[in-house]
């Protein structure tokens, strides 16, 4: 296609990227121009397919991310042509691309979908992990089959499922605040579900129909096995499902919560040794839950003052946009969170360049009831609206911004709940203009509504509430509910019949 030192391949379009939305954003493109090839450029030797996709209501979607050889995505859309090499530089002035194994290839319009990567505490310290792709999910497995007591830092998506999902392994979890999960839940929903997490006894998670990772643990205790550096495509839903999350213990869940610190230190077991002989300020003693005599690989050391040994650590403390160093040398307005800033049209601040997914930053004026979190629906439905984008500038036709910006609908699980939130589900960014109500059921379901003004503007719904679709009409619609007050959430009052 294109030879080193040889004529520049050239197509209309490019799209840099093999996760869900590079892939949709390329399939959508090769859809609406049927005659033009799509050049597809990866690093990874699979891309990841949206399956099985589900429009659970207007704003909610469900779907299953396949993990696929790019010749099955090749097969369904002749035209998408599959660059599997790493994109070593973007030239944006000369439209120009330059891959890893030496070739260019010039295009007239592309989108970046190289999605982001985990943003690590400690960074380049061998003892701290992070998990983002099948390769760091196997390097994960494989270090913890040899474990006996890990320490997980974060308080978001990642940590929420490791905790719940870890077996027969200590887990000391450090979370930055008072309550867990703060990423999806205030104080409250943290309350709802701590029980679940401390249960003596589980349900059994329920089976996975697709096995997709199985490796071998080796048995000799060592340095933790880092992930290749290879630039992996995120992980998709039940991810850890068919990975077996066990340690060397034969206790089944052990979580310990510490809350309101981050790690302030990492010390090897020599330095912690030497440290504990030599410094004066030093703490004296593992301070521990439980002292013990054991001798550790590494040693964490709090904020709060605690210091826990343990085999190694998992930093599940977000990401950051992949944009170094292949976009160097381009001049690219970046958000505060490091990610391409793109406008409503999915446009970078480059011409003839569009990004979409956990690269890009949502820098247009959002909906009251919409913010951006990187998350693959929203990855799905940026890479899918950027190839309409694309599409309209090429034709030179207008286009609206697409309808599922307007609410903010994310549905998932936790701790083997149904968790759906909507809107501002949080309150984010409503100050203290806002008030809550509450239903709760111990252990069968919390429901949190937030209003503004008497109006919808936020929910988390945890267990099967079947609130979902009548929640979202009334957050999109802005119907006034003051005359309903509490009302609103009383069980006896079937409320989907006072709205549908
Ligand atoms: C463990 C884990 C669990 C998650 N669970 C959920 C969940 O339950 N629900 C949810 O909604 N979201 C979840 N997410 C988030 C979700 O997976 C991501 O938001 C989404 O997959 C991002 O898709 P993307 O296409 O933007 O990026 P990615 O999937 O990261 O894809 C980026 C692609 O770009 C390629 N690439 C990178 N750099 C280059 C380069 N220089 N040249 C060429 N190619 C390059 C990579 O190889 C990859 O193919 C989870 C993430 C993780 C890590
Ligand atoms: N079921 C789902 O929907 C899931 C979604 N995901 C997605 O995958 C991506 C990666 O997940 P994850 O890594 O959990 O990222 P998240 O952004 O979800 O959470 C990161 C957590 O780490 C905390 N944090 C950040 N820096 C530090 C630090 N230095 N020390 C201690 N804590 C820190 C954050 O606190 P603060 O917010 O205060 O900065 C936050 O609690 C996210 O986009 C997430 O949404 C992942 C798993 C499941």
């Amino acid at each position: 296609m294109a030879g080193a030192g040889g004529a520049a391949a050239r197509s209309r379009f490019a799209v840099v990227g093999g996760g869900i939305a590079g892939v949709t954003c390329a399939e959508k493109l090769a859809t609406e121009f049927p005659s033009e090839d799509i050049f597809l450029m990866t690093a990874s030797p699979v891309i990841k397919a949206v399956t099985n996709f589900k429009q659970v209501s207007k704003t909610l979607e469900e779907f299953d991310v396949e993990e696929q050889p790019s010749s099955i995505l090749e097969k369904r859309y002749p035209n998408i042509k599959v660059i599997q090499s790493g994109v070593k530089q973007l030239k944006s002035d000369e439209h120009k691309i330059f891959t890893e194994d030496g070739k260019e290839y010039v295009y007239e319009k592309l989108c970046l979908c190289a999605g982001a990567k985990p943003k690590l505490i400690f960074e380049g310290n061998p003892y701290v992990l992070g998990i983002r792709d099948t390769d760091s999910a196997q390097a994960f497995q494989k270090n913890l089959a040899q474990a006996e007591r890990i320490v997980v830092v974060g308080n978001g998506g990642i940590a929420l499922e490791l905790v719940y999902e870890i077996q027969g392994c200590e887990v000391i979890w450090a979370i930055k605040d008072k309550a867990i999960g703060n990423t999806f839940f205030d104080a409250g929903a943290a309350e709802f579900l701590i029980p679940k997490l401390t249960a003596e006894n589980r349900e059994t998670p329920i089976e996975c129909k697709r096995t997709k990772y199985t490796v071998e643990g080796s048995q000799e205790k060592e340095r933790p096995t880092a992930a290749s550096d290879k630039l992996g495509s995120a992980l998709g839903p039940d991810w850890h499902e068919g990975l077996h999350l066990k340690g060397t213990k034969e206790f089944s869940h052990k979580v310990h919560i510490e809350i309101l610190c981050e790690v302030k230190n990492i010390h090897l077991q020599q330095e912690f040794i030497q440290l504990q002989r030599t410094s004066l300020t030093f703490p004296k003693e593992e301070k521990n839950v439980e002292p013990d005599q054991v001798l550790w690989p590494v040693y964490v050391e709090l904020t709060n003052g605690k210091i826990y040994g343990c085999d190694f650590i998992v930093s599940a403390t977000g990401v950051v946009p992949n944009v170094k160093p292949f976009l160097d040398g381009n001049n690219f307005a970046v958000g505060e969170d490091g990610g391409l800033k793109v406008d409503e049209h999915m446009h970078t601040s480059v011409p003839d360049v569009y990004a979409a997914g956990d690269i890009c930053t949502a820098a247009w004026e959002p909906s009251p009831v919409w913010h951006q979190m990187r998350l693959w629906t929203q990855a799905r439905q940026m890479g899918w609206y950027a190839a309409k984008c694309m599409a309209a500038d090429t034709l030179g036709e207008s286009i609206e911004m697409d309808f599922s910006f307007e609410l903010f609908a994310h549905v998932t699980k936790f701790f083997n709940y149904k968790v759906v939130v909507l809107g501002k589900y949080n309150a984010q960014g409503l100050g203290s203009e806002h008030e809550l109500m509450l239903r709760c059921t111990k252990g069968q379901e919390y429901v949190k509504v937030v209003m503004q003004n008497g109006r919808m503007v936020g929910a988390v719904l945890i267990g099967e509430t079947d609130l979902e679709e009548t929640f979202e009409n009334l957050i999109l619609n802005q119907m006034d509910l003051s005359a309903y007050g509490e009302d609103l959430l009383n069980p006896d009052v079937d409320i989907e019949d006072y709205f549908d």
